[in-house]
């Protein structure tokens, strides 16, 4: 199973995105959190900050919406080219719609789920989505700790997406360092979002391939 790393710019210099971003040419794909002050208490970017980083990158984005009208804004990422857009299964009204809608306009299509929301009630429209991100801290903030509990819901995730015959990809956000993501991809976990591990560290692309690196020998276990 192939192992991504997508590093989240939360924890990087804001002012500076394009050559922050410019550091780790290693990534899959970047991970852009937007945050809305209403799904959760905090504030980042948005549709204009992603137009004019599309500029400076070829490196795919995986854009991770916590925002509450994610039915009227996620289709804008998607128009912008953003090659990912997740948006949170708390937040959609209609999820089936926005990602047949998602798929429409080019982009993958990605579910999010908080720590405490069962993957359970979603069986059976998994296949409407190309990823399931599982949240391994509570929304809204980088530099917190990884969250074990959710585990055991990675593990019943691959399950189901075993059982699909697809390629949907299972991503966890949140806490994930060199001492968590060996536990998050033994699980089942194949795309990691990494913020603080990544930027706080001395070479944020060397760390990329150590994440990487990591998830392969604990998946190949
Ligand atoms: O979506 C979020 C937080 O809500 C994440 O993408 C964080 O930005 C990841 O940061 P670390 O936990 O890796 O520091
Ligand atoms: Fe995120």
């Amino acid at each position: 199973m192939a192992m991504r790393i997508t590093p989240s710019i939360l924890n990087a210099d804001l002012a500076d995105i394009a050559n922050e971003v410019a550091r780790v040419p290693s990534s899959d794909m970047i991970h852009f959190d937007v945050m809305d002050n209403h799904f959760v208490p905090n504030l980042t970017l948005g549709l204009p900050v992603v137009e004019s980083l599309k500029k400076h990158t070829a490196t795919p984005i995986d854009v991770h919406l916590m925002i509450e009208d994610a039915d009227t804004w996620a289709p804008q990422y998607a128009e912008l080219g953003c090659e990912s857009v997740t948006f949170h299964a708390e937040a959609a009204k209609a999820p089936i719609r926005l990602a047949r809608e998602l798929r429409r306009l080019g982009s993958r299509a990605a579910m999010a789920l908080k720590p405490t929301t069962p993957i359970e009630p979603y069986a059976d429209i998994i296949t409407e989505f190309d990823m399931i991100l599982l949240m391994t801290v509570e929304p809204g903030f980088g530099g917190q700790s990884f969250l074990d509990s959710v585990l055991p819901k990675i593990r019943r995730t691959r399950e189901l997406v075993r059982k699909t015959g697809q390629e949907i990809w299972i991503q966890v956000d949140g806490g994930v360092s060199v001492d968590t993501i060996g536990r998050a991809a033994e699980a089942g976990a194949d795309v990691f979002v990494a913020g603080t591990a990544v930027y706080r560290a001395g070479d944020p692309d060397a760390m990329v391939n150590q994440l990487r690196d990591l998830a392969i020998t604990a998946c190949a276990h």
